[in-house]
Order: C-alpha cells, then structure tokens, then sequence
C-alpha cells in the first residue's frame, strides 16, 4: 500500500519533521522481506537510535532513508534542506535520480570508515566536495574545518595508515559532515573500536549534535550506547522489523560522564533491555 492521500493537517506538522516513514516495507529479491511495515517520524534536530537483534532490518531502513535503497512499498519522506520535508515521494520500485548525491542534505557513516588510504586525510574528506563540483579553495577550508570539528586539526595531512581505528572514524564523521548535512545517518560506526575510545567518540558525538543541531539516526546493537546517545531508543521487532517500542530518555542536558554512572541511566537500560527481550525470544543465544 502507498500513502498518497496524507490528511492536510498531518502535512502541516510535517514542517518540523526530518523524516517520516509510513508503512515501509522492503522484500529483497532473494525474497528475505527485511522490513515492515515499518513507520517511523523523526523530529529536526532529534537524535534517535535504531537498536534490534542481528538482521532485523536497521541497515535496511537506514538506507532507505537515504535513498540508496528503494522501498518495496509505503511512503518515504525526508527534509534534505532548511525547509519542510520535501514534498517528492520515494516511489516503490524506484530511487529517485540523485536523491542521495552529496551535497543533498544527508550524511551517512558506516561501520567500516572506508577511506581512500593512497590519499590525505583532507583528500579524503574533501572527496563529497569534489564530486558535487565545488571549487578546490573552498573545498580545502571546508575540508579542514570538518576536519577541526572532530578534534583532527593537526592530521589534515596525514594518510590513513598513520591512524587509529577512532581516528578514522572521526575523519569518516567529518566526511559525512563537510556537505553540512540536515541529516546524519550513522551505521554502527563505534561497533569495533575498543571501550574507552568509543565512549570518547560518544562523548564527541553528543557534544557535535549539541552544537551543529543535526537530526542524528544511530544504529547500534548496544542498550548502553543508545540510551546514552538518544533522545529517543526505537526498539525494533525480529525480522521483518517492526517499531517494537519507542522510549524518550528524559535526564538533564547536556550528558556527560554523571549520566552514564547514574541510577537513571541503569534504570533507562533496564527498560529499554526488556522492551528488547521479546525481539530475541526464539532466537539462539549464541
Ligand atoms: N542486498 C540484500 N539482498 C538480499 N538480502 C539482504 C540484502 N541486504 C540485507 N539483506 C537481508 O535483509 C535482512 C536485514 O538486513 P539488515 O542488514 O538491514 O539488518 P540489520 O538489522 O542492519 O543487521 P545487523 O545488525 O546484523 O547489521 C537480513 O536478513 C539480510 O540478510
């Protein structure tokens, strides 16, 4: 089913909103349906998590959102620019031309920060720069600003290999920041760094959202991360995944170190954890 006909007083409140799924699903052609029905309203300027057991459809929906995937069926909207969101659907069946070229308002970081490693690190950032065709001064000081915001003012110059797996990470967040996206889509992106390093990104991230007032959507599979990161933990069924439950954590802002070693937290990771517990019944533990 495709959402045409959305009531006016539903569109107007669409204004504030990054992004609204409605009744998505999508069927791979191997006939896995990974997703779905699956609705999901995101407001400007939130940070959500997407958590959910292995293979319940997070990268799915994520790419969806993004435009490198299309639906199988439902509607997608999403505001690339300061406006509302975009009137133009995604159609099932289809991916629009363009809609996830650089430069549109979305930044996407991946697990692995797949970086070019022949080249600099500001090569490597500038590089959504150069495919939208912007001149090469204002690429390289742009380059070099997202480059300062992630604290790597000082390894502009340095190649891949001279870096820790945080480091990369953190030129892979500035490459999917240099376009000055609306919307930071993040893919597990501390999945494989080791604790402390990932709670240091955490830190960053957070303190980032708090000044660049992104819309931020985190996937991960860790409780501990999503309610330390998000305003809001999305709890996703099995597969084909499903809003399993939506949990706002409210604590004072801004986060910090106090938060993670309060009674509040461990009481928000209990709740989201049991929200949890139904989407891995029936699955092996091992
Ligand atoms: N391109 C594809 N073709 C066929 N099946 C796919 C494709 N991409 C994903 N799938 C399947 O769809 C399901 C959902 O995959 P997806 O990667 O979205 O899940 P996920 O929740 O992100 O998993 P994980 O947490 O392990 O990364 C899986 O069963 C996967 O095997």
């Amino acid at each position: 089913m495709v959402e045409r006909n959305t009531p006016p007083t539903v569109e107007a409140s669409l204004t504030a909103l990054a992004v609204s799924l409605r009744g998505v699903t999508k069927a791979y052609d191997n006939g896995i349906t990974a997703l779905g029905p699956f609705d999901l309203t995101v407001r400007k300027g939130e940070f959500i998590s997407l958590l959910g057991p292995s293979g319940c459809g997070k990268s799915t929906a994520l790419r969806i959102i993004a435009g490198l995937s299309a639906p199988s069926s439902g509607t997608v909207r999403v505001a690339r620019h300061k406006g509302s969101v975009q009137p133009g659907h995604v159609q099932p069946g289809h991916v629009q031309p363009g809609h996830v070229q650089p430069g549109h308002g979305i930044g996407f970081v991946f697990q692995e920060p797949t970086l070019m490693p022949w080249t600099s690190v500001r090569e490597n950032v500038r590089l959504p720069l150069r495919l939208a065709r912007v001149p090469k001064a204002d690429a390289r000081a742009r380059a070099d600003e997202a480059l300062a915001s992630v604290g790597l003012a000082d390894f502009a110059d340095a190649y891949p290999r001279e870096l820790s797996g945080g480091m990369k990470m953190r030129v892979s967040l500035a490459r999917a920041l240099v376009t000055d996206p609306e919307i930071l889509l993040m893919d597990e992106p501390f999945a494989a760094l080791d604790e402390i390093t990932r709670f240091r990104l955490n830190n960053d991230l957070l303190a980032l959202w708090r000044r660049l007032g992104k819309t931020v959507i985190f996937v991960t599979h860790s409780v501990f991360e999503s309610v330390y990161l998000s305003q809001r933990v999305v709890v996703m069924t099995a597969r084909p995944g499903r809003i399993q439950a939506d949990i706002r954590i409210e604590t004072v802002e801004p986060r910090g170190e106090e938060f993670r070693t309060s009674a509040a937290y461990s009481d928000y990771c209990r709740r989201v954890s049991a929200a949890l517990a139904p989407s891995y019944s029936g699955q092996s533990t091992l």
